[in-house]
């Protein structure tokens, strides 16, 4: 028996549009924004995946697109846990700014290295290792029972937060997960064994 993860990135927010540092800070999706999340809602809906349990962050941009999903899905009548564990990586001091001017006053090197990096944080702010301390340990106690359970197991959350389980599923090290991007809207989908490790990864 495999369970199924379905892991959605937020469709495109207000300040994904400015280009805006965001974390914790709670904008709400663009017009484009909420178009990606339906996409998304309809894909899933058209390859007949039915999902039993359904995550999302305590963000509204994520909570929104979730909430778009389920529409196009046609399943309205759930329960939907939120929780902090899964909200986006605190981008601290740098909350608010704009990745351009970032650039211009820390330079493309420092800016990458606070976006991207494993274990450095922004000033501030949550490295990607601080987003897993707090992301992983919900995921382990909350969500993989269930997929080890067979259960179909839909998150919509955010960029960083979902870059961490991701490198924890796939095994990836801090120099993969560098690389590794996830587009706003887009879906990763695994088949997860009864053992809670990866079998494989699922092409929509
Ligand atoms: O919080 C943010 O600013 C974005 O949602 C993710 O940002 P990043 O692409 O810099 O990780």
């Amino acid at each position: 028996m495999t369970g199924t993860l379905i892991l959605v990135r937020h469709g495109q927010s207000e300040w994904n549009l400015k280009n805006l540092f965001t974390g914790w800070r709670n904008p709400d999706l663009t017009e484009l924004g909420q178009t990606e999340a339906r996409a998304t809602g309809k894909a899933l809906k058209a390859h007949g995946i039915v999902p039993d349990l359904y995550y999302t962050s305590a963000l509204r941009r994520a909570q929104h697109t979730l909430d778009l999903m389920l529409e196009e899905m046609d399943i309205l009548n759930v329960t939907i846990t939120r929780n902090i564990a899964l909200n986006e990586r605190d981008y601290g001091d740098l909350s608010g700014l704009n990745k351009d001017d970032a650039r211009d006053k820390w330079g493309e090197e420092q800016v990458l290295v606070w976006r991207r990096s494993f274990d450095v944080p922004p000033p501030g702010g949550e490295s990607l290792k601080d987003t897993a301390a707090r992301t992983l340990p919900y995921y382990d106690a909350e969500i993989v029972p269930q997929l080890k359970a067979g259960k179909t197991v839909l998150i919509a959350a955010h960029g960083n937060s979902l870059r961490a389980l991701v490198m924890a599923i796939e095994g990836l090290t801090p120099d993969e997960i560098l690389k590794r991007e996830i587009g706003t809207g887009e879906p990763t989908i695994y088949k997860i064994g009864a053992d809670g490790a990866l079998v494989e990864r699922v092409e929509l």
